[in-house]
């Protein structure tokens, strides 16, 4: 997962990148990567850090000077049943926590099938808009990560990610402002390799990437370097 490193690469393009490692390597990574790499938590308790044995309160994540966390990944929604709601209420709780909040949504296959995609997306993100209101959107990067493409090769064409990523960005420009609207980075994620990063960075609406098993492999820099050469050469920036 990239997102918020500013980073100025050997080719002299920058991108914003933030590493999201499982929570008991989280220190080591931070001490690694040193200041200039956010670093992400994958996922944080709904509230107030208490008895509740295993989770991670956002609190006790910003005590470890982290400034990201994700949520509602589609792992979490799909095997862990988190609802719409709890997504929701642990993005306001992180938050009003002062972190800044990865927000993952995307259809199932079936859903896809069924036209409904823009309608999970909405209610994914209706919910947030419930737990939060109008305020703190400006701190929510919001990840596009279809099921269906998640860890299993099949990628969205860039003309089907363009035009859901289009979709978000209407919608919060219709429901929160156009500023949110004109601001947001909305990411994609799904698949994302080497070779199809670049062809997937010239919609204009795919501000960055949010990358899981290339990040493990060498090609993790291709991807941050020539994903961010694109949008540069495009006039925009780039985050992974
Ligand atoms: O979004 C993702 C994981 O949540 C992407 O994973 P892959 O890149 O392995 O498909």
């Amino acid at each position: 997962m990239l997102n918020g490193w500013k980073m100025k690469s050997n080719e002299g393009v920058s991108v914003e990148v933030v590493v999201a490692p499982s929570s008991e390597h989280l220190p080591l990574v931070m001490s690694k990567l040193g200041k200039d790499v956010h670093v992400a938590a994958q996922d944080c308790w709904v509230e107030k850090g208490g008895a509740f044995t295993g989770e991670s309160s956002a609190e006790q994540l910003a005590g470890l000077g982290i400034s990201y966390v994700v949520t509602g990944n589609s792992d979490r929604r799909l095997i862990l049943k988190e609802s719409n709601e709890v997504v929701a209420q642990k993005c306001a709780y992180a938050l009003s926590k002062g972190l800044k909040v990865i927000l993952c949504m995307g259809e199932t296959l079936e859903e896809r099938e069924a036209g409904n995609t823009m309608k999970v997306c909405e209610e994914q993100l209706q919910a947030v808009q419930a737990a939060i209101g109008q305020g703190d959107w400006e701190n929510l990067v919001i990840v596009y990560e279809p099921v269906w493409a998640m860890g299993t090769g099949k990628v969205a064409t860039p003309e089907e990610a363009g035009k859901v990523h289009l979709e978000i960005r209407c919608w919060l420009t219709d429901q929160i402002s156009n500023e949110v609207g004109e601001i947001t980075r909305i990411i994609y994620g799904g698949s994302v390799t080497a070779a199809n990063c670049e062809e997937l960075a010239r919609q204009d609406h795919v501000d960055g990437f949010l990358v899981g098993e290339a990040s493990l492999k060498p090609e993790f820099i291709d991807i941050i370097v020539n994903s961010a050469m694109v949008k540069e050469e495009e006039g925009q920036e780039c985050y992974i």
